[in-house]
């Protein structure tokens, strides 16, 4: 059977980056840069007033008082017309660029001016050169780098664009992801299970997930055990970028999914990986004419395997068609709060609850009757990875956990 890693590999190898698009800002958010942006102007253009007040020479109020002439006002889109000479301001408004001479902005409310006599007094603390000043190009020269290919664009990213002017950009935009839950057990979470039934949700929680991921989920509802109900469902799922199906993957006579994917001309990647939750694990691709491939994920039924699944494996995939330099998940190290008896016959990711003290990770594994117990998830904020094993790991340990 594969291990996690060696799925990994096959993911990354077999989804391919989506094919850049350019993209205005309004429509870029949770898109990532497909290549890196430069900055067309100095930030800030010139040197900027960061208060309203009198822009003035910090020579002349190194003790903080004096009274000074005033030249004219300057506002925030206007460029001043006189330099400053000793003595001199000239009020301005936060914004607005400073007049030659000028090295400092008093605030208006240490200013008090005499309207009749043109000038201004000014009681405040020792005024340094750069008071309430920003200095032209001090945060970003023209032609610097402002973000990097395989930034993800969230809203600041977005403003930093805009002021640097990158308008529109080259991205790679989140996938489309069917949702497709199967099994006959299945009624919708409005609906009262009868005799042998059970809620799916599975598909309300892969759409939470995918959402998560910033991709766009498409929920498909529940497909029967029945092959002619099923294909159908898969024919309309295979129409977005990514399918992910829920149950049918194991060995149950009724677990149709891999076969009825084969015949809609879904090539199998790999099905099982060793690891506890998510054994049944199917990963296959589609290839389209005209049109960039299909990935596809039958996920276990049960909903802590496919939680779980959906957060090594399908996040790994979605990152990787971004463009993310490293889609894989990042483990973080953290030491187990309490002693614990793993008995994994596969490498565990056991729900766990991952806290910070004085900046270092500790962890606690939770109860858990396995990967049928939803509930048991609801408190944890990680997983925590144990090998294969019966062993007793002491309190104090470090183990790998992955963030939720
Ligand atoms: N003989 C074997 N049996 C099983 C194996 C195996 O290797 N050999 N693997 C077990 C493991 S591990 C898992 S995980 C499950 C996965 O089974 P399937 O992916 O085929 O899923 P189902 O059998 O359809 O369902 C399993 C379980 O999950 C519930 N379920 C299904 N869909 C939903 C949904 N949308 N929302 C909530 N719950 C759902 C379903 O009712 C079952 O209880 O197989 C083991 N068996
Ligand atoms: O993979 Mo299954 O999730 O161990 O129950």
């Amino acid at each position: 059977m594969l291990t996690v890693q060696e799925a990994f590999d096959l993911i990354l190898k077999t989804v391919k980056p989506a094919a850049p698009q350019a993209s205005s800002l309004f429509e870029a958010t949770h898109c990532v840069l497909a290549e890196g942006t430069v900055s067309d102007l100095n930030v800030p253009p010139f040197d900027k007033a960061l208060m309203d007040g009198f822009a003035v020479n910090s020579a002349d109020l190194s003790e903080g008082k004096g009274t000074l002439n005033i030249l004219e006002t300057i506002y925030a889109g206007s460029v001043p017309t006189l330099p400053l000479q000793a003595g001199q301001t000239s009020q301005i408004m936060t914004g607005a660029p400073l007049p030659e001479g000028a090295d400092a902005v008093v605030q208006i409310e240490h200013c008090q001016i005499n309207a009749e006599q043109q000038t201004v007094q000014i009681e405040t603390s020792p005024v340094a050169p750069g008071k309430n000043m920003l200095y032209r190009a001090s945060v970003l020269e023209i032609g610097a780098p402002v973000l990097a290919a395989g930034t993800l664009l969230r809203p600041q990213e977005i403003g930093a664009l805009a002021e640097t002017g990158s308008p529109t950009v080259s991205v790679r935009c989140p996938p489309r992801i069917s949702i497709l839950a199967t099994g006959d057990e299945l009624v919708p979470p409005e609906e009262t299970p009868q005799a042998g039934q059970i809620r799916n949700s599975n598909e309300v929680m892969l759409y939470s997930q995918i959402l998560q991921s910033h991709a766009r989920p498409v929920p498909l509802g529940i497909a029967r055990d029945e092959r002619t109900h099923l294909s159908q469902k898969i024919q309309e799922g295979l129409k977005s970028d990514f399918l992910l199906l829920s149950g049918g993957v194991s060995a149950g006579t009724l677990d149709l999914v891999p076969s009825e994917l084969q015949s809609a001309g879904v090539k199998e990647v790999f099905h099982k990986v060793n690891l506890k939750p998510g054994k049944p694990l199917w990963f296959g691709i589609l290839e389209r004419e005209n049109q960039s491939p299909c990935y596809i994920f039958g996920l276990p039924g049960n909903p802590v395997s496919s939680m779980v699944c959906f957060d090594l494996f399908v996040r790994t995939a979605i990152r990787h068609y971004m463009g993310f330099p490293a889609p894989r998940p990042t483990p973080v190290p953290a030491r187990l709060t309490i002693d614990f008896q793993s008995r994994g016959d596969r490498p565990t990711y056991h729900p766990s609850h991952v806290e910070w003290e004085a900046g270092e990770a500790i962890v606690t594994p939770l109860k858990t009757m396995g990967s049928a117990d939803l509930r048991s998830t609801v408190t944890a904020n990680a997983v925590a990875l144990f090998p294969t094993g019966n062993q007793l790991y002491q309190s104090g340990l470090q183990v790998d956990t992955f963030l939720w």
